[in-house]
Parts: structure tokens; sequence; C-alpha cells
């Protein structure tokens, strides 16, 4: 199981500063949404630059134009980008060919979509490489989570990786782990404590013994 840093509501600047405290307890670094809104590709080609032996995820969450938005992604320096599961799947077909001239990754992130199950298997036989369930900022405002998800998905997934984010803290991890996700997602959880690198740390101890 690995552990994935989500930077979401920091610039690069910021950016640099919490991976330079937690990189040795992290196995890919996430340049988030807001992020690639606020700096554009250039964030994920300051971080890949700095940190190259870390594993860099773009959140693009791509929507359309699969193949040119992860071309331009991976000529920014990601390992792996994300596509949005509820976008065609002519999106995702173009995604996974683009990333996989290069051997790099595509994680669909099934954030809004009803049927999951349905979906995921669908994308799983797209040749994606991880699938995510994940309660956005604007679900965990009301309370939900992607716990019972997960269960739900890896009934289904026969090929791809499975990964959750959405809201998980220290508190909530060993549920996580009981659900044997193959990576897990986690931004304000680390991000949003007073010591960052203890909260890395421990994550990284629970993950790696699952
Ligand atoms: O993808 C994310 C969200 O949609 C904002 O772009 C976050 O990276 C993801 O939810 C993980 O962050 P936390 O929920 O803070 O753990």
């Amino acid at each position: 199981m690995k552990l994935q840093l989500a930077l979401d509501l920091v610039d690069i600047a910021g950016a640099k500063e919490v991976v330079s405290k937690v990189a040795e307890f992290i196995d890919i670094v996430e340049i988030g949404t807001p992020i690639v809104i606020n700096e554009g590709l250039h964030a994920v080609k300051a971080i890949k630059e700095a940190f190259p032996a870390l594993t860099v995820l773009a959140d693009l969450k791509i929507m359309d134009a699969g193949g040119y938005e992860v071309m331009k992604a991976v000529e920014a320096g990601a390992d792996i980008v994300t596509v949005l599961g509820v976008s065609d799947d002519s999106t995702i077909r173009g995604a996974v060919e683009e990333a996989k001239k290069t051997n790099k990754e595509i994680l669909v992130d099934l954030i809004n979509v009803k049927d999951i199950q349905t979906r995921a298997a669908e994308v799983d036989a797209l040749g994606v490489d991880y699938i995510c369930v994940h309660s956005g900022y604007d679900h965990q405002a009301e309370g939900k989570n992607s716990f019972a998800d997960l269960n739900a998905i890896k009934s289904v997934v026969k090929q791809a990786k499975t990964a959750i984010a959405g809201g998980i803290k220290l508190s909530t991890l060993p549920e996580v782990i009981a659900a044997n996700p193959d990576l897990v997602i986690v931004g304000g959880g680390i991000t949003g404590e007073a010591d960052q690198k203890a909260a890395a740390a421990e994550m990284k101890r629970l993950v790696s013994q699952a």
C-alpha cells in the first residue's frame, strides 16, 4: 500500500516547503487541481525538478481531450495524470494511449459518478492504472466519505490498482487501511497538521504495515 500527499491549497513555494519536510515518508506527491489552476503546469515541472526521486501526479481531472492534456502534463514531468470517470470512454482511451507511449500512468477519479460499480468495471476494461473513489471538498462539507465506495469497487476491479481520497485523517486511516486499497491519498490530513512531518511519518508507518 502506498501513500500519496495531495498538495492543494498552496503555491509552488509552499508546495516545495511541505514536500521538503515529508518527502521521505511519501511515495507520490500530487500537484492538486487548485495549484494547477493557480500556477499551471509550471507547478508540476517545479516539483519534479526539485524532487526528481518522487513520483509526481498531476491532478488535472481531465474531462475532454484526454490524449492532448496527458501529453502536456507528461511534458511538464508528470508520472501519473488524473482523468474523470464521468468523462467519455474515448477521453479515457486517449489518455491511456498517450500515457503508455512514455510508460506513464492514468488514475481515473470516480468523483461524482453515480453508479460507481458499473463505471469502475468499465474503466478497468479500458486499461487504466488506478481507479480512485473520492469524496471531494464539497461532499466532505456535507459529511460524506468514500470508505463504503472503496469496498464496492474492490469487488469489480480486476486489473487496475485501487485508490481512495477525500478527507482522510490519522483517526480514519485504520478504517481505510482495513479496506485494503493500493493507494491512500491524503491532503489536509497532513498539510493541515501543526507537525506535518510527524503526521506523514505516522501515516507512512501505518500504511507500510498493511
Ligand atoms: O482532489 C482533491 C480535491 O478535489 C481538491 O482538488 C484533493 O486533493 C483530495 O480530496 C485530497 O485532499 P484531502 O481531501 O484534503 O485529503
